[in-house]
């Protein structure tokens, strides 16, 4: 078979295919961007598989980086691009489940292509754009089903992470995982604990973040995946309730982190650590925890206050909203964005008088008192009980003074 219609991303990087194919070695693009090329979807990387060696990459171009040499990738430098050439390679000596560290290069695109994830991820498309399939993916592409290359036993205890992405490309592209892979994966799932932390909470991150993450999430129950994960292992039927909800894209990161958080009953202290054992982004843990209390207004049916606004800013504000939507509750975004804007201020800064004026006018000494004075007139001009002018302000602090 033949692909027709190249993408864009292939036809820039077709010269670097030529040149290594003018210079007598064999080369492909393969992975997941032949994947996506065959399903209509926008590529991300271009990878490229070669049987030349590293060394050999290096003599026909002029620009390259050694990004892998070890593992056999070369980065080639072309035209303002980057793309990553690896040498044909096996992966014989597998340690703890995890990825290997020591591979061995080899002539032969079979052997490279066997030792991958997913028949639909072990195409391989020539410059020409001749499709080479040597594990029946274009059937399964077809098919639209999630395959295990050859045994996938064998293919999990190589990569146990591999679980998760079988669980997070049902979810990004609406495949079934093939039966006897899922099995695999059932009964394998215990091998996950052997992951990094980091790498598990990137697939998930993505499953969630799919298109068809409800499915995708079901198959992470269903398969015991989520019993390896930190503050999972005891959530099942809290991560099934999710299953059920309507299949609208979440966002962001923060949102996911989010709809758990709600969902596992975590209150803004108690989701500081879950976030932390996944090792989540400092910003992430500050947007969840800031946000968790506005969904619960917003799921209570109770109005935000002014200072709820305030406090939170905005992004917050429609990070909790999102989810409340997908509960059938929350506002219309516009409608909360009005609301935010017509605050008497947004920012402390805004406010017309500041410490200094207060040390000035009332003879204050620096100290504690100051700053809850300021904190008050704060708080009554967010609530809009005090206009935002120096005058009205001063005359305030003074009556609270006395
Ligand atoms: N655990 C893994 C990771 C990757 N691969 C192989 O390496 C390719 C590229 O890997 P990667 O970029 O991580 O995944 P993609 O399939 O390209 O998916 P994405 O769209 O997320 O990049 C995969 O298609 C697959 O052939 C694999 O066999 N086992
Ligand atoms: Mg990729």
């Amino acid at each position: 078979m033949k692909l027709t219609h190249f993408p864009i991303e292939f036809t820039q990087a077709k010269p670097v295919l030529q040149a290594i194919t003018s210079a007598g070695y064999q080369a492909y693009f393969v992975g997941g961007s032949v994947r996506d090329a065959l399903l209509g979807k926008p590529l991300h990387d271009v990878d490229i598989a070669t049987s030349a060696y590293p060394a050999e990459i290096k003599q026909i171009f002029k620009r390259t980086v050694d990004t892998g040499i070890k593992h056999g990738t070369v980065t080639v430098l072309q035209q303002g691009q980057a793309y990553e050439v690896t040498t044909f390679r096996t992966e014989s000596a597998y340690q703890d489940f995890r990825r290997p560290d020591h591979v061995t290069f080899v002539r032969s695109l079979r052997e490279d292509l066997k030792r991958r994830d997913f028949t639909i991820n072990a195409l391989a498309l020539q410059h020409d754009g001749t499709i080479i399939d040597l594990f029946s993916g274009l059937a399964d592409l077809k098919a639209r089903l999630i395959r295990a290359v050859g045994d996938p036993n064998q293919r999990f205890h190589e990569d146990a992470l591999r679980m998760m992405r079988a669980v997070r490309f049902k979810s990004q592209l609406n495949f079934k995982i093939e039966s006897q892979t899922q099995t695999a994966i059932s009964n394998q799932h215990q091998l996950l604990k052997k992951i990094a932390v980091e790498r598990v909470h990137d697939e998930l991150i993505k499953l969630m973040l799919g298109k068809n993450w409800t499915a995708g999430l079901n198959s992470f129950i269903a398969t015991q995946l989520y019993q390896t994960c930190p503050g999972l292992s005891t959530a099942k039927k809290a991560l099934f309730a999710l299953t059920t909800l309507p299949t609208v894209p979440l966002k962001t990161e923060s949102a996911v982190w989010l709809l758990f958080a709600h969902q596992l009953g975590l209150t803004p202290k108690t989701v500081k650590p879950f976030l932390k054992q996944w090792k989540s982004a400092n910003n992430i843990i500050q947007s969840v925890s800031r946000s968790l209390p506005l969904l619960d207004k917003f799921l209570a049916q109770q109005n935000l206050s002014n200072w709820d606004y305030y406090y939170a800013g905005l992004p917050i504000v429609l990070l909790a909203n999102q989810i409340a939507q997908l509960y059938g509750l929350g506002a219309a975004p516009a409608q909360l964005q009005k609301r935010y804007h017509q605050l008497p201020i947004q920012q402390r800064r805004q406010l017309a008088l500041d410490g200094g004026d207060l040390l000035h006018h009332l003879a204050l000494q620096p100290g504690p008192q100051l700053g809850e004075l300021l904190a008050k007139l704060e708080q009554q001009v967010v609530a809009g009980n005090l206009p935002n002018n120096r005058q009205a302000l001063l005359q305030s602090a003074r009556s609270m003074l006395n």
